[in-house]
């Protein structure tokens, strides 16, 4: 299990929080499997597929460069030929929201195959992450409908596919969406078919037609019979028959194909630079705090301590939970608090494809002096049965030293103001910490760009000292900054961090 806080928290929300309380969304362009906001002929699902294969396709296992490294981003524009189409702007447009300090729009790439997958009954593709993006465009060689068998042997052998995995592949990926008349109308001729686009196979739906319909020789597959077949085009045909269809016969197996595109595609996903460490696959909490703050009182002798536990509820439904209590540990790691158990309620549920969950809320006061430091979480059921999770063995980790002070921080007319307070006896300074999004010219994603401001030491509240600074935002960043607050000075970093400008209110007001 994760211990948290950990480096995928970001994601791990995005990847399973897709409908109900604090949903990220990030799979509802691509629900249901058949949807596009695009408009008739397209599938938002297909779209985000070939966008991750596009992106890796570059890549060189040999030199361990490229793959999944978000070099798509650059690659748009079309002289090079390898990227045409809407699917990619699109689909990056789709994207682009979720790329974040914590989640890199490689990464985002790779979630998004996952979700749209998933989203069309195929398989859970396990989902690592760590990869890092591309500062600028890779070379060219996507696999084009025109190139020989040879061709695409070299071209897949490139990003670690040997000749069997790939005609697998490609049955993987040709299982969703078609060609477009308007992208390659010497294989859609325009007015040709209903929408202008003939579809791999008969479903929508992650399936094994494309293989089955291509063994039984029902296949309508654009790639493999009608006008592609005389220029040349028919690129499925030849992959799919390049070892006399042993390979796509065994495809045509439901739950062959299901598993084996379960594996090559996370490989796919999983093609990138050497030296990029990937994490281990995602796996959701089964206990996740969430927007937790510490907040100083007026006076100094009190803190507000309020948040959120996520519970997972897949295999444990809400219904069958009596209770869910924290229980902390002073600033000394001691239980002066007393019983030091905090009460929660139900908040909200939420689900994933696969998962669901429920959120339990909680405020509670804290004596500043003795504040906080770590907590676990009892989980109590209607039967009687308490079950703790501790995180690990030291529980929870919560700091006290740097905390926002949401109440006093404002964003009014494009001027955030940050007020943060620091334990007097904590360190030399605070700063302000902002990861702007900074929009390029002709490229979809925003660039992120750090930025620092030292904050000014205000009055003495208690036993905190209170930080001050504010910073002018650009009108396009007011709704997309994060911001953390952080002790200057010290050999660890101990922040308050990513922070929302968009949940900060038009007002300071004065503690
Ligand atoms: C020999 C290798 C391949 C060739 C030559 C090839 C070629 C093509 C072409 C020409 C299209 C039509 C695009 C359009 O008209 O919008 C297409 C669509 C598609 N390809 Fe491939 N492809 C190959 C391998 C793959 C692989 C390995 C995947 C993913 C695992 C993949 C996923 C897709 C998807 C999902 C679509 C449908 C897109 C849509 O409906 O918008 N392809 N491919």
């Amino acid at each position: 299990a994760t211990t948290w806080p950990s480096s995928v928290d970001e994601l791990e929300d995005i990847m399973y929080l897709n409908t109900g309380y604090r949903a990220r969304g990030f799979a509802a362009p691509v629900t249901p499997c058949s949807f596009s906001s695009e408009g008739a002929g397209r599938i938002a699902a297909a779209e985000f597929i070939r966008t991750a294969f596009h992106d890796m396709a570059t890549g060189n296992t040999f030199l361990g460069t490229g793959g999944l490294d978000a070099s798509i981003i650059f690659e748009l524009g079309g002289n090079q030929g390898d990227n045409i189409g809407p699917a990619f702007p699109s689909t990056l447009t789709k994207l682009a929201p979720f790329f974040s300090s914590r989640s890199s729009m490689a990464d985002i790439i790779a979630l998004g195959l996952y979700a749209a997958v998933r989203s069309c009954s195929g398989p859970a593709v396990p989902f690592k992450s760590g990869r890092i993006d591309a500062t600028e465009a890779g070379p060219v060689g996507v696999p084009l409908p025109q190139n020989s068998l040879f061709t695409f042997q070299n071209q897949f052998a490139r990003v670690g596919f040997n000749a069997t995995e790939m005609i697998q592949v490609v049955a993987c990926g040709h299982t969703l969406g078609g060609v477009h008349a308007s992208n390659f109308p010497q294989i859609v001729p325009p007015g040709s078919a209903p929408d202008d686009v003939v579809h791999f196979d008969t479903t929508t739906k992650f399936d094994e037609k494309i293989a089955s319909e291509f063994v039984s020789g029902q296949t309508k597959d654009p790639l493999t019979v009608g006008p592609a077949k005389s220029v040349g085009r028919d690129s499925d045909y030849r992959v799919f028959s390049s070892d006399g269809n042993v390979t796509i016969s065994a495809m045509a197996n439901p739950t062959t194909y299901t598993t084996t595109c379960k594996a090559l595609l996370q490989r796919m996903i999983e093609v990138v630079p050497s030296g990029v460490p990937l994490t281990d696959p995602i796996v959701p909490y089964e206990i996740k705090p969430t927007a937790l703050q510490l907040t100083l009182l007026s006076g100094g002798s009190k803190l507000q301590f309020a948040g959120e536990i996520r519970v997972r509820t897949t295999s444990r439904p809400a219904s069958q939970i009596a209770s869910v209590d924290i229980i902390y540990k002073d600033r000394n790691g001691a239980s002066s608090c007393g019983s030091c158990k905090i009460p929660t309620a139900v908040k909200g549920t939420a689900a994933g494809f696969d998962d669901s969950f429920a959120f339990y809320g909680f405020t509670a006061l804290l004596a500043s002096d003795t504040s906080i430091s770590s907590f676990i979480v009892l989980v109590t059921l209607t039967s009687g049965a308490k079950t703790i999770y501790g995180n690990g063995p030291s529980g929870f980790p919560l700091q006290d030293q740097i905390m926002l002070q949401s109440p006093q921080s404002c964003l009014a007319s494009n001027v955030l103001t940050v007020v943060a307070a620091v334990r007097s006896t904590s360190s030399s300074g605070a700063s302000l910490d902002l990861t702007l999004k900074v929009p390029r010219t002709g490229i979809i994603p925003p660039a992120l760009q750090a930025q620092s401001v030292a904050m000014t030491k205000g009055a003495k509240v208690g036993p905190y000292d209170l930080y001050s600074a504010k910073y002018t935002l650009d009108a396009s960043q007011t709704k997309n900054t994060k911001f953390d607050v952080s002790l200057t000075g010290g050999s660890v970093r101990v922040a308050d961090s990513f922070k929302d400008v968009g949940g900060l209110g038009g007002a300071c007001v004065p503690l």
